[in-house]
């Protein structure tokens, strides 16, 4: 029998025509145009169409009435045929997908982890795969941790060879030196790609957690990391190294476990995200959940809501290049010029981003996208953040300890409503107040001091601290606060190298691209 994955690709293999490929038209013929003369001879009275006409019988109706030919809609079309697809095969094989990037080592935890907003995970599984020798006394890993929505194939293994998504940074000599390291990379807790997530089993019910899964931090994502080095018999990395929402776990890894990590490397991460960021995920899960087929998280016995994935993923793509390299790569290119201009995909940057969000719309489950990035926007290494967490925890810790539920389902905490006053603008807010709590007023100049205090449990650590000019959702600027932070803080070992748009035009993706200037800046300082 056809997976779902199988039934769901060869949909998107048979939908994704790709007129921009082939140069078909992306505005279906209308066939030969009718003088006006002859439609007024032609005309009839309006008529009522059935809801149960398909778009081309309205399509065709339309053209014969109207005074200009209706349009076609091939992306609307494809979406549908997709959901027609998908519909049919979830029918016949029951609750699907599983999710997978192919074979990876699993460590499983029974020992429960309490969450920074109160859930509990009783146990749980993390997926990891690794590279290189580890020494005998064991002082020679390297957490790798990951973007958003990668797994932990980082790399090719014998048992997956696959290319992993840092395949060219990892190896013998390679800035991640398989020679001299044991490189460690694990999909985050909330993801889907074997590590305990949403599309996980409940132990207690045996079904899915779907949107019963807890809310969850970056910090439970690296308290779950430590976890497996316990498993390891790891009790210090050598380095704690990520990009993008790596970056800003490789931060927390040091915060939270100073004494167990040596080197720090934060390639375009944050120490906090910013309005802006969290504005971009926002629009993201906004589309997601608005997708009917989202069904509130509880979609696993039906139609995925793969057209919502893929306009978030279309989102993301926006903010994870940018204009400047598109603007050399499509400039304002037609996909077809000799063809009428169309609703759908019509400019190369939009074919571009169709084709970004097509490719990705099965790729990765919906609820892990939802939760991982909901994690990303509440990351505050801020002090005054990192004080109201751990109060948190110890009164989780506390109703637990005397035989209560950590997170109960009729506590009102547990349901956002908006206030009842309107929001009114506040004369010091900033992107340096931090999100949850007032803190005192911040210097006019230098870095704020809450993040000073909040990051000094790194002074003593050698960072690297990377960013990109051309970057929107990490813009260089956050880099140079974590550096500069970090030096206000008393850490004198703190290297800081932003690649201005002469090096890369790539935005966020330059850590996934920019293996001479991003790799060269990290095999050097891990050398
Ligand atoms: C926020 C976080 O924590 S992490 C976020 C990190 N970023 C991501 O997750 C995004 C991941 N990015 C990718 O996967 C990218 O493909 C990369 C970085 C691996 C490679 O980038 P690039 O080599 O520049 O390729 P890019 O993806 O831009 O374009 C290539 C694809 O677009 C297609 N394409 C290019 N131009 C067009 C166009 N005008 N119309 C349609 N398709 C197009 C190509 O055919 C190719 O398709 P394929 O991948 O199916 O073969």
């Amino acid at each position: 029998m056809q997976s779902f994955r199988g039934a769901a690709r060869a949909a998107s293999r048979t939908i994704r025509t790709q007129p921009w490929r082939q140069g078909n038209s992306l505005v279906k013929s209308a066939g030969p145009h009718r003088t006006l003369s002859a439609q007024w001879k032609s005309a009839r009275p309006l008529h009522t169409v059935s809801p149960r006409k398909s778009a081309a019988v309205i399509a065709e109706s339309n053209e014969k009435d109207s005074s200009n030919p209706a349009m076609s809609f091939p992306c609307l079309d494809a979406q549908e045929a997709k959901s027609a697809q998908l519909s049919a095969r979830s029918l016949q094989s029951g609750p699907e997908p599983s999710y997978t990037t192919g074979r990876h080592e699993s460590y499983h935890c029974e020992q429960p982890l309490l969450l920074d907003w109160g859930g509990v995970l009783t146990e749980f599984d993390v997926a990891y795969e690794t590279w290189g020798q580890l020494n005998s006394d064991k002082s020679n890993a390297i957490l790798l941790h990951t973007g958003l929505s990668a797994s932990s194939h980082a790399h090719s293994t014998a048992s997956n060879p696959k290319p992993g998504w840092w395949e060219k940074f990892i190896g013998p000599g390679l800035p991640l030196d398989t020679d001299k390291y044991h490189i460690i990379c694990t999909n985050v807790l909330g993801g889907c790609y074997g590590t305990t997530g949403p599309s996980s089993l409940d132990p207690s019910d045996g079904k899915r957690y779907a949107t019963r899964f807890p809310i969850l931090t970056l910090e439970d994502m690296v308290r779950a990391q430590f976890r497996l080095l316990d498993g390891l018999g790891i009790k210090k990395l050598a380095a704690s190294v990520g990009s993008s929402m790596g970056g800003m776990q490789s931060l927390a890894a040091g915060v939270l476990f100073p004494e167990r990590v040596n080197k720090i490397v934060s390639i375009s991460g944050c120490a906090r995200s910013h309005p802006y960021s969290i504005a971009m995920r926002h629009t993201q899960r906004q589309v997601l959940m608005m997708d009917p087929n989202w069904a509130r998280g509880f979609y696993y016995d039906g139609i995925p809501p793969h057209s919502g994935m893929k306009l978030a993923r279309e989102i993301a793509t926006v903010t994870y290049r940018s204009g400047p390299e598109w603007e050399m790569r499509f400039g304002r290119q037609r996909a077809d010029p000799s063809k009428q201009p169309a609703l759908c995909p019509d400019f190369l940057i939009e074919t571009y981003l169709d084709h970004a969000g097509e490719k990705f719309c099965l790729e990765y489950d919906p609820n892990s996208l939802l939760y991982v990035s909901k994690a990303m926007d509440l990351f505050d290494l801020g002090h005054a953040h990192q004080t109201a967490t751990l109060k948190r925890r110890a009164e989780s810790e506390d109703r637990i300890a005397h035989g209560g539920d950590a997170l109960n389902a009729s506590d009102p905490a547990c349901s956002l409503t908006l206030p009842d006053k309107p929001y009114e603008e506040q004369p010091g807010s900033s992107s340096k107040t931090p999100l949850d709590e007032s803190v005192s007023a911040e210097p006019v100049d230098g870095p704020p001091r809450d993040l000073v205090a909040g990051l000094a449990p790194l002074k003593n650590h050698p960072v690297l601290v990377m960013g990109v000019a051309s970057d929107i959702l990490f813009p260089a600027w956050q880099q140079r606060e974590i550096a500069e932070t970090l030096r206000a803080g008393g850490n004198k070992n703190v290297e800081h190298v932003e690649l201005g748009d002469d090096l890369s035009l790539f935005g966020h993706d330059t850590f996934l691209l920019d293996l001479k200037n991003i790799g060269g800046a990290l095999g050097k300082f891990l050398r």
